[in-house]
């Protein structure tokens, strides 16, 4: 199977053209663990398929290292873009993708055949207590809740972005201990789909760091959803403006949270290199 290694400020995947390549439904999970795998397989936090859409120019999928599908991944996306725009597929600077959390606009910024710069409008994020989803009595927000967890209590705020996201501000998130906290919260019962857990420390009305814990795939350089749900937390809890800079470990995102309520994303995409996978 021909694929291209490609990443979002590194977070990293494996992008597959589908369309060319159809893949047997049931392989999915499997080929998605073998070839993320940083050790026994290429390396990726994610298999990206371009399939055709009947909604939509496309549709993306998008897998964890674990196997499990995850609804829509913000890094994944603009590097989907930048594949079916260099490739040749789509020789237009806009274009619409169906993904399992609906169809997002994107506009590419190019010089000379190459794409710059991908802004996202992520849509809007979804608040409510049950459309996170989380468990308990559902309300229409959960801002700065306790969650216990191994005898520590965190405030949480919760963001559905799609895929579900829980956002926690701490003072030194050099010092934080993202690894021992991030699966226990992700796999924590409050929590049945699971979730991706964004550890945030303000810098200013403008601007946040971010680690991000990703259901499904560890600790990773960056998390474009999770980007967007850490802007939106910090917006309702007073914290920043709607137009923040967000640094993570792999490079910075620019987020807007519009008047309108959706959420636009902007960043670069790259390409390492191609190959073939053996299935
Ligand atoms: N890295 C992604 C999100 C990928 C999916 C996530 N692990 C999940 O299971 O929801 C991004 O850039 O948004």
């Amino acid at each position: 199977m021909k694929f291209t290694k490609m990443h979002g400020i590194g977070n990293d995947f494996i992008v597959v053209n589908a369309i060319h390549q159809p893949i047997e439904e049931a392989m999915l999970p499997e080929l998605s663990r073998r070839m993320n795998h940083r050790k026994f397989g290429i390396g990726g936090d994610g298999l990206i398929l371009i399939l055709p859409s009947r909604v939509a120019d496309y549709r993306m999928r998008m897998f964890n290292p674990d196997g499990s599908e995850a609804e829509m991944c913000g890094n994944g996306i603009r590097c989907f873009a930048k594949y079916v725009y260099e490739h040749g597929l789509h020789p237009e600077t806009q274009l619409k993708v169906e993904t399992l959390a609906g169809i997002k606009n994107l506009k590419l910024q190019t010089r000379g055949g190459k794409v710059e710069s991908v802004r996202v409008d992520m849509g809007t994020p979804r608040l409510r207590r049950s459309e996170i989803p989380m468990r308990g009595e559902d309300s229409e927000q959960v801002l700065n809740e306790p969650l216990k967890v191994e005898g520590q209590r965190f405030d949480i705020t919760a963001v559905s972005m799609g895929n579900p996201h829980v956002v926690i501000f701490v003072d030194n998130i050099d010092h934080f201990p993202v690894s021992r906290f991030g699966p226990l919260i992700e796999n924590h019962r409050a929590f049945p789909e699971r979730t991706n857990v964004q550890f945030v420390q303000v810098c200013s009305p403008t601007e946040i760091i971010l680690r991000t814990w990703e259901r499904g795939a560890g600790e990773t350089l960056a998390c474009g959803t999770g980007a967007c749900a850490a802007v939106v937390a910090s917006v309702l809890n007073n914290k920043t403006t709607r137009h923040v800079l967000v640094h993570l470990p792999g490079g910075d995102l620019r987020i807007e949270w519009m008047g309108d309520q959706r959420v636009m994303m902007t960043g670069p995409a790259e390409e390492v290199f191609e190959g073939d996978f053996p299935i």
